[in-house]
């Protein structure tokens, strides 16, 4: 087990982060995110005992990590480090057995024997065995991160850290090579990965934890942890999170830095348009809010994802008291009413009767005639109709009332 209790770290004079506590248990397999310079290496490097940290704790195995022999801590902790490169001209089997050192002494191996065993097995289970004769400086750089993670588990120690183990691999090997971690944690290993893919992260992961600003943001499971309001404050950019169709794991999309628009739009409507038009605009900087929208409609699905303010109502039958309170609550707050691909039947008409312009925007089959008459006939004057999501923005920004911030695309 790994114990991190209130680890402080500087370096050059700077703190790195600053009261940091986790526990990495037996058996799990946990991932360390954050944004670049957060600290996830320096945090690896003070848990394997290669920077002393200014104050604080870690222990592994119930062993204080700062008070043990190089080669105790060696048969603790195992490291795959980010930085492959390996200076020397050896076999990819030579460096391999290299994570046996820790068990010889000074008057060479004790177990022979033991050493092959492990060398063989670390090679195999890391599909490195092939290429066991070859000198490491001619692999390839994922092929040598596999050699580097195979002298790791040549090491046979409880605790195993990887910094960026999956940074060259290609996709097979990425999922690989988590595969295998997560099978050793379940051997009973204590593992802790700095992963920047949090897809990735988030798939093979018992928990993640998420260091920023110096501390330590969130600490829990991968559905916990990675919500859009979190992963905004820790990498100052907006995220969207949904359930990846394959995996059923949390996936994050990074939407880039967000400018604020002094612009609110209200968006009715359904399917691949609606959610475009919500993408669209919520990119752009502008407050969106939306609804009703079909329970389960894609629309739905990417409101809900972006953290939006939305009113959902089931797919079938009429919108009760409740739904139509809180969505005229929102058009009134709203500076734009935006109808994308709005259903013929739902009796939108209604909806649209709002005092502030409406823009209609046609679906990916062309114009609903039924939607456009009901629109038209609702708000003829103040009406404008684009004829897909790309320019639904444009539309907005031409007939918003006069608050509104010119536009820049
Ligand atoms: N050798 C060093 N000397 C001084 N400062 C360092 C050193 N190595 C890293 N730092 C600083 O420590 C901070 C944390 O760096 P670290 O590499 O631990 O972050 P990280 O989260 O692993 O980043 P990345 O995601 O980019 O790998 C950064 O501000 C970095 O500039």
């Amino acid at each position: 087990m790994i114990d991190v209790d209130g680890l402080t770290v500087a370096r050059g004079g700077v703190t790195v982060f600053e009261d940091v506590s986790l526990t990495v248990e037996e058996g799990e397999f946990v991932a360390l995110v954050g944004p670049n310079g957060a600290g996830k290496t320096t945090l690896l490097q003070a848990i394997n005992g290669v920077l002393t940290p200014g104050s604080g704790i870690v222990r592994v195995d119930g062993r204080p990590i700062g008070d043990c022999s190089a080669r105790d801590r060696g048969r603790l902790v195992a490291t795959v480090p980010q930085d492959t490169h390996v200076g020397f001209d050896f076999s990819v089997e030579d460096i391999v057995a290299m994570g046996r050192t820790p068990y010889h002494t000074r008057f060479g191996r004790t177990d022979r024997e033991a050493d092959n065993r492990a060398v063989r097995r670390a090679l195999e289970r890391t599909d490195t065995a092939r290429f066991a004769d070859r000198p490491v400086d001619e692999v390839s750089g994922g092929e040598r991160q596999r050699v580097l993670l195979a002298r790791a588990l040549a090491q046979d120690t409880p605790a195993l850290l990887l910094d960026e183990p999956t940074a060259s691999l290609d996709v097979n090997h990425q999922v690989e090579t988590l595969s295998l971690v997560s099978d050793l944690a379940a051997s009973g290993k204590a593992a802790l990965a700095a992963i920047h893919d949090l897809d990735l992260a988030a798939r093979f992961c018992d928990r993640i934890v998420l260091l920023a600003d110096g501390r330590v943001l969130a600490n829990g499971s991968p559905a916990a942890v990675l919500d859009a309001t979190s992963l905004g404050a820790a990498f100052d950019a907006d995220a969207a999170v949904t359930t990846h169709p394959t995996t059923g794991t949390p996936s994050v999309t990074a939407l880039g830095e967000r400018r604020d628009r002094d612009l609110t739009v209200h968006v009715v409507g359904t399917g691949r348009t609606a959610a475009r038009v919500i993408a669209r605009l919520h990119d752009a900087g502008a407050t969106v809010t939306a609804g009703p929208l079909p329970e389960g409609d894609l629309a739905a699905e990417t409101a809900r994802a972006r953290g939006l303010e939305t009113v959902t109502a089931p797919a079938f039958g009429s919108l009760d008291r409740g739904v139509r309170d809180r969505v005229a609550r929102l058009r009134e707050e709203a500076a734009v009413l935006v109808a994308a691909d709005p259903p013929r039947a739902d009796g939108i008409a209604g909806l649209l009767d709002a005092h502030i312009p409406v823009v209609t925007v046609d679906g990916a089959g062309g114009p609903d005639a039924g939607a456009q008459r009901q629109t038209a006939s609702a708000r003829p004057e103040t009406t404008t109709r684009v004829a897909s999501p790309a320019h639904v923005l444009e539309a907005v920004v031409t007939v918003a009332p006069e608050r509104e911030l010119p536009a820049d695309d």
